[in-house]
């Protein structure tokens, strides 16, 4: 097969593979972004295989930076582009389940494509379009499978990490996993306790934001893969509240992920705390997803308030609305976001007076009361019990301080 249009970023590095040619070498596009031009996807990495030595590829270029030299890779900085360039390698080794102990450069391109993942991602393009399609990628891209390269057991002790991207694609993709493929992951999931949680997260968010994360799901439970993250084990049951979800559903951020997560686990916010730790998200996200908790607790009791909303801020008021709306389909998240746009102030940067205002009017000095006061003003503002006005907020101060003083 050959394709007649490539994507303008597969153009734009024509150049590089054609240098690498001219002196005698091969180069080809593979990876993702071949699956994904095939399948008409918007791609983002180019990544570029070559039958030169890293010693080679430097010595055609002018601006080269050694980002992975031991691994093969090389930088080429060309027209303000930067393209990765590996060198056709195979692997051996593998004592550790993650990564090879051994890298060995070769000549040929079929013994790289072979130590890849899966067959849609084993494909290899020429610059003038042409596809190598050594393991019937097409044919399964065709068939939206999933199909590991080879003996897929082997491809899952090289890298148990495989086993979280199978899930990953299928979700992304909306592919089946081939029936060989699906029971080599059941038999080796144990293996995934060999791989950095860091590693596992990237996968399971994207899973989870896929497609069909139906699907994806499905196989997570199905292969047992889930046995083997933080805080997922022995959770089947609440797992599979995910398979009843809306099947369009269609998560955009990692927010709306851990959100939907602790809630089918029924998490309260400070578990949610300690799971998330365990999954080693970032801080900022452990954040929202607590206020999120909190603002969903109180939507269910029907509690919502004025500071509540004002705490969580509208991106976390958007996201626990859209997630408890996945959850329950009579949910209205219009509601809360409306009441959300009508509070009178949405920082605390909004209210019209601040601690050096309090100070320069000289009714009170530096301490802690200082902080009590604008809190205090600020929660008035926001349930409207006075107008957010220096002079009125001025007055109402000296009121509080009053009140604070006869305590
Ligand atoms: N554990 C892995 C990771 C990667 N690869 C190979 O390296 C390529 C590039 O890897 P990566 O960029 O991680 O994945 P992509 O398939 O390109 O997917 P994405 O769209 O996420 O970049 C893959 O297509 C696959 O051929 C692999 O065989 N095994
Ligand atoms: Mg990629």
């Amino acid at each position: 097969m050959k394709i007649k249009k490539l994507p303008s970023e597969f153009n734009a590095a024509r150049p590089v593979l054609q240098t690498i040619e001219k002196a005698g070498f091969e180069a080809y596009f593979v990876g993702g972004s071949v699956r994904d031009t095939i399948l008409n996807d918007p791609i983002h990495d180019v990544d570029i295989a070559t039958s030169a030595y890293p010693s080679e590829v430097k010595a055609l270029f002018k601006k080269t930076i050694d980002t992975g030299i031991k691994h093969g890779t090389v930088m080429i900085l060309d027209h303000h582009e930067k393209y990765e360039v590996t060198t056709f390698r195979t692997e051996s080794g593998y004592q550790d389940f993650r990564r090879p102990d051994k890298v060995t450069f070769v000549r040929s391109l079929s013994e790289d494509l072979k130590r890849r993942d899966f067959t849609v991602n084993a494909l290899a393009l020429k610059e003038d379009g042409t596809i190598i399609d050594l393991f019937s990628g097409l044919n399964d891209l065709d068939n939206h499978i999933l199909r590991a390269v080879g003996k897929p057991e082997e491809r899952f002790h090289e890298d148990a990490l495989r086993m979280m991207r199978a899930i990953r694609f299928a979700s992304k993709l909306d592919f089946t996993i081939e029936r060989n493929t699906q029971e080599a992951i059941k038999h080796h999931a144990p293996l995934l306790k060999k791989i950095a949680v860091e590693r596992i997260l990237v996968e399971f968010e994207k899973m989870m934001m896929g497609q069909n994360l139906i699907k994806g799901v499905q196989y997570f439970i199905e292969t047992g893969l889930f046995q083997y993250c933080p805080g997922l084990k022995n959770q089947q049951q609440a797992l599979k509240k995910l398979l009843h979800i809306n099947p369009n559903a269609q998560l955009t951020n990692t927010t709306q992920v851990w959100l939907l997560i602790c809630r089918i686990l029924k998490l309260s916010p400070k578990q949610s705390h300690q799971f998330l730790r365990n999954w080693k998200t970032s801080n900022e996200l452990i954040a929202s997803v607590e206020q999120g908790l909190r603002l969903a607790d109180a939507i269910d009791k029907h509690q919502v308030n004025e500071l509540i909303l004002f705490q969580s801020g509208l991106f976390v008021v958007e996201q626990t609305t859209a997630v408890l709306a996945l959850l329950d389909p009579n949910f209205k998240a219009d509601d809360p976001i409306k009441a959300y746009h009508k509070l009178p102030i949405k920082s605390q940067q909004e209210l019209a007076i601040n601690g050096r205002d309090l100070l320069q009017a000289q009714i009170i000095s530096p301490g802690p009361r200082l902080g009590k006061v604008l809190t205090d003003l600020r929660d008035e503002v926001l349930t409207n019990r006075i107008k957010n006005e220096k002079s009125i907020l001025i007055l109402e101060a000296q009121k509080l301080l009053l009140k604070l003083e006869s305590e």
